[in-house]
């Protein structure tokens, strides 16, 4: 299942669309150390609801390498995890767990999920 160099203007619309509709958003792959890491400072440090998070394990999709490549396109990020908090591109893990070191995640998050 290869990863394509470019996808078509409607799965990059497909994906900003699920971006959009969530206000945590993290493409993983299950095998990730880094998405890991991630996963368990959003979710068990900051106590982000399951309900306000799409988590999308890549590498278990028929369509994970078209959706990695989207996300290419939108953001410029070829690694996972690729995370958005509010629609706000963060970057990678080394992205988050500086935000989070600084007391700048939990003000994210806290625009727009309960925690
Ligand atoms: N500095 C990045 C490292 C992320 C990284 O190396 N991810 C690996 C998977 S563990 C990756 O995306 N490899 C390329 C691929 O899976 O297509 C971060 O902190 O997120």
């Amino acid at each position: 299942n290869p990863k394509p160099q470019t996808v078509s203007q409607e799965v990059v619309d497909q994906v900003q669309k699920m971006i959009d509709d969530n206000p945590v958003f993290v493409a993983a792959k299950s095998y990730c150390p880094h998405c890991k890491a991630t996963l368990q400072t959003l979710f068990d440090s900051m106590g982000v609801p399951v309900a306000d998070a799409l988590v999308l394990e890549l590498d278990k999709m028929e369509d994970g390498p078209q959706i990695q490549t989207a996300l290419k396109q939108i953001n410029g990020q070829r690694t996972v995890p690729n995370i958005y908090i509010g629609q706000e591109f963060i970057g990678g893990n080394s992205d988050l767990q500086k935000l989070y070191m600084s007391g700048q995640l939990k003000t994210k998050l806290q625009k727009v999920v309960r925690i």
